[in-house]
């Protein structure tokens, strides 16, 4: 199995249309970076970056030309994310629905978890495809080896059951 890496985030006016380079792959890592709760767009300063990470997870969910194709969903940036809830920054100011949850490291990280289940469930052109979540902090290369050798296994798994091998 080989990897590719396309960056669809970045500026929204530098998205590229990257649909017809995906046709072949079996999974798509999705790295959201759940950190960015407090934060807005710099080209867009009404839109949440989360809010953002969510539109466009929701265009790769959607996508019907990848509808086998396995979502592996990194909530990353973990590290910052507790740094930022210990040094008291409230996710409820920034993101309403939070409402009187815990501001703690796992209910933020489980309620964000949600939001892009959600998403996945209502938008997949397959309800049979599984969403693989972990939470990450990719800076920690070692832990990132290990899990991106455990994801790959997994898929290869995955593959081989589709075809019966297993
Ligand atoms: N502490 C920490 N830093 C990270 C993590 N993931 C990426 N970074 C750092 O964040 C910076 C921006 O990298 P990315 O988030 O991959 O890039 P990006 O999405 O284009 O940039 P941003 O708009 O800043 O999010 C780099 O310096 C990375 O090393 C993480 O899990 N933890």
């Amino acid at each position: 199995m080989d990897w590719r890496i396309f960056d669809v985030g970045g500026h929204r006016d530098q998205r590229q249309t990257w649909a017809p380079f995906f046709d072949d792959v079996n999974a798509i890592i999705f790295l959201a970076p759940i950190s960015a709760f407090d934060q807005v767009l710099v080209e867009d300063k009404k839109v949440n970056r989360i809010e953002d990470s969510l539109l466009l997870f929701r265009s790769i969910c959607v996508n019907k030309l990848l509808g086998k194709v396995n979502i592996v969903l990194f909530l990353n940036k973990i590290d910052i994310l507790e740094r930022k809830l210990k040094a008291g920054v409230k996710v409820s100011r920034y993101v309403r629905s939070y409402g009187e949850r815990p501001n703690e490291l796992q209910p933020v990280a489980s309620y964000f978890l949600s939001k892009f289940m959600a998403v996945h469930k209502e938008s997949t052109p397959n309800p049979l495809r599984e969403l693989y979540p972990h939470l990450t902090k990719v800076t920690d290369t070692e832990a990132s080896a290990a899990l991106i050798s455990d994801v790959r296994e997994m898929i290869l798994r995955k593959h081989l059951q589709d075809s019966s091998l297993m």
